[in-house]
Parts: C-alpha cells; structure tokens; sequence
C-alpha cells in the first residue's frame, strides 16, 4: 500500500500544484485520479515514480518512506500521454526494451511482447518503427512498454487520451482486465468523467491541487462531497440550483432565486444560509409550462445523444441539464416546466453535502 501524508507540493515560489494531500492507494487497485487540466495529476505521478520530490509531508510505501529513494529504486512503471518511444527501434524492439533490461530469455520476451502487442492491437505493427505510426498506435505502444513488465507500481499518465472513441472504449475494457489478470496496482489520470467511473476501484478528484474527495465511484457519483465534484462526476454532471428553504409544517420548501417553489424536502432547514440544490437530468421531468408547482424555465441548448436528449433549460439564470426521449419535440427558446424528483435532489450548504440532501 502507498500513502501520501500531508504532501505539499511548490514548483518554485509562486505554483502550488499540490495541496496537503492525504489518501492511499491499495495493493492490487486500479486507482483513478480525475480532475481538470492543471489539478495537479501528473504531480501526483511524479512524486510516486520519484522523479520529483514533496516540498513538504511524506509518501510511504508499506509504512516506510520512499521519498528518498531514487526512480530506479522505486520499481515504478510509468506511461505518459506524451509517449517517448525510441524511434531507431521497431515496435517489437521497443516492447521488448524494458524485458531485455532485466535479463530476460529472448523466448519469453517474444512471448509477452505478441501477448501485450495482442491485447493492445498492435501485432499488425510491430515490425514499424514509431516514426511510421499513427498517433493512437504510437501511445499503445507507450502503454504496452510500461505495462509489459512486472512492477508494484504502474503509473498511466492519461494512456488512451489520444485514441479515437470506438478504440478508447476497447482499450479501457482491455486494460481493466489486464489490471485485474496482474493484480496490478495502477494509478491512471484522466479528465473524461466516464472514464475514471468506467475504470476505478476508487477515484481520487483532484482541483487546483486540493484533494476534493476520494470514493468508489458510486459514492463519488451517489453521494458527491461538494458542489464541485456534483458538478464535475457524471456526463452531463448535476445541475447547481441556488435555493432558499422556508420552513412549513415539519417540512421545507426550496425556492429557487426568482421565488419559485423548486420542491418540498422532508427536513428542517430553518438557518441554512447559501444553500444549493444538486440534481441528476434523468431526477427531472419535463412538462407543459403551466403545469401547477411546476418549475418555468426556457429551453436554451438541446444534445442529442442518440438514445434520448439532454436539454439545457434556463431557470432563473441557471442552467439545468434534463434528460429527455427522442420523441418529444422541442425548440430552442421555447417555454417548458420542470418537476423534480424530491428523491433525487442532493442539497450543499456553503459548498458542503448536507447530510439531509441526496436520494
Ligand atoms: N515542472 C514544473 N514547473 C513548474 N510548474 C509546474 C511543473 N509541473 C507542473 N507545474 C504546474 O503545477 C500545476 C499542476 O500540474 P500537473 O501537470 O500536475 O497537472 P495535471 O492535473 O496533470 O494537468 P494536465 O491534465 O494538464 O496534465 C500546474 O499549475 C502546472 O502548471
């Protein structure tokens, strides 16, 4: 198990790429670290295969501390998304490069250089050198030189950021099972939200350095700490309703800025200041516009999905996503209600998850 204690890290006098972070990674899980660009993932990576140490705090590997002991120490194996490949070598040669470096029977070595090459279908390649590959084969590559080899860590820096949709779709299943197949402790980064759903024992969401929450990904998506991981889990995320809630009959009715009744919660509410209300497009229900305690909003973007509609309706100002059948016509700008599922609405009070809030 490795541990990040307190870690703080400072890139000269002004970046702060890392804020007193505190988590652990467990043996043998496939650890995903999500956040926007510039959160501080590839830090994070950095500090694990030593190639840059905390400015504060300690990061422990089995109760001891690593951060003294240099890469080569670390039996560290990482991937960027900026794949080095040596480019004088065949794909095959570079597969085989890090097995070679061990000492490894040349039979054994083409043997898990055509299984690795198999899984990440590149066979077809491995007689090219990178220079003669397309952007997506020359990152699988990458992926395939630092996971070909036994290692107690693997350090995947956004590996199938550059695959088209269809590959990056396969690729994530391939290597969630290899993971699974190696009992292999990997840490992988990665701004798609369906991928670190997709892909993680546990998902670490990381913003401007700050560790946000650390969870399965039912809980991060179920039960999401903060406004921001509410706005930041799930494709489209929650929608954020500034609400007020007025106290009745061992009820609360939320209303939204411009007065309107959002819902009623079974909790008193009374004193909650800066209060927000997170909802899930498929919590919400579409209707006619002069629908009774319906919420009035207009219809302002509408995505097509293929399988349903996700429409952005203005509320207020506020922009709500609700997921919506194929089949119901709708404009831009034209005027619809909202009806909000009471079950699914999760409520933050200065940012925070307030226990009464969330289905
Ligand atoms: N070597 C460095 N020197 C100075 N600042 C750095 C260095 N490396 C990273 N930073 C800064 O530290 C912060 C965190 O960067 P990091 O690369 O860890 O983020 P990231 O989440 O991996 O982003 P991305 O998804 O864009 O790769 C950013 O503000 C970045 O500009």
């Amino acid at each position: 198990m490795y541990a990040f204690h307190d870690v703080h890290k400072r890139y000269g006098l002004r970046t702060v790429a890392l804020r007193r972070l505190s988590f652990e990674i467990r043996k043998g899980e496939f650890f995903v670290l999500y956040g926007p660009a510039g959160a501080g993932k590839s830090t994070v990576l950095n500090l694990l295969a030593g190639i840059t140490r905390p400015t504060s705090g300690d990061i422990t590997r089995a109760g001891q501390s690593i951060v003294h002991l240099p890469p080569e120490r670390r039996n560290a194996a990482m991937a960027f998304e900026n794949y080095a490949l040596y480019s004088h070598l065949s794909v095959a040669e570079n597969l085989a490069f890090p097995l070679r470096a061990r000492g490894m029977a040349k039979a054994e070595i083409d043997k898990r250089v055509h299984q690795i090459a198999e899984v990440l279908g590149i066979s077809h390649v491995l007689e090219r050198r990178p220079g003669f590959l397309s952007g997506g084969q020359r990152q699988r590559v990458a992926l395939g030189r630092a996971i070909i080899r036994p290692a107690d860590i693997y350090l995947l820096d956004e590996p199938i950021g550059h695959l088209d949709a269809k590959l990056r779709h396969r690729m994530r299943a391939e290597l969630k099972a290899l993971a699974q197949e190696m009992e292999a402790t990997v840490v992988f980064t990665t701004t798609s939200s369906k991928e670190a759903l997709a892909l993680g024992d546990r998902v670490a969401i990381l913003n401007q350095g700050r560790l946000e929450q650390v969870g399965t990904p039912a809980e991060i998506y179920h039960r999401p700490a903060n406004t921001f991981v509410a706005g930041f889990v799930g494709d489209p995320p929650m929608s954020l309703l500034p609400v007020t809630a007025e106290v009745g009959g061992g009820q609360s009715i939320l209303r939204n800025q411009d007065g309107h009744e959002v819902c009623r919660v079974p909790a008193q509410l009374a004193g909650h200041r800066d209060l927000r209300m997170g909802i899930r497009s498929n919590s919400i229900r579409l209707t006619a516009p002069d629908t009774q305690r319906a919420l009035p909003g207009r219809v302002a973007v509408i995505e097509h999905l293929g399988h349903s509609n996700i429409v952005v309706v203005s509320v207020a100002g506020v922009e709500v996503s609700v997921s919506v059948p194929t089949t119901v016509p709708l404009k831009p700008g034209e005027p619809v209600g909202l009806s909000i599922e009471p079950t699914g609405i999760h409520l933050f009070e200065d940012e925070k998850a307030l226990a009464t809030g969330g289905a």
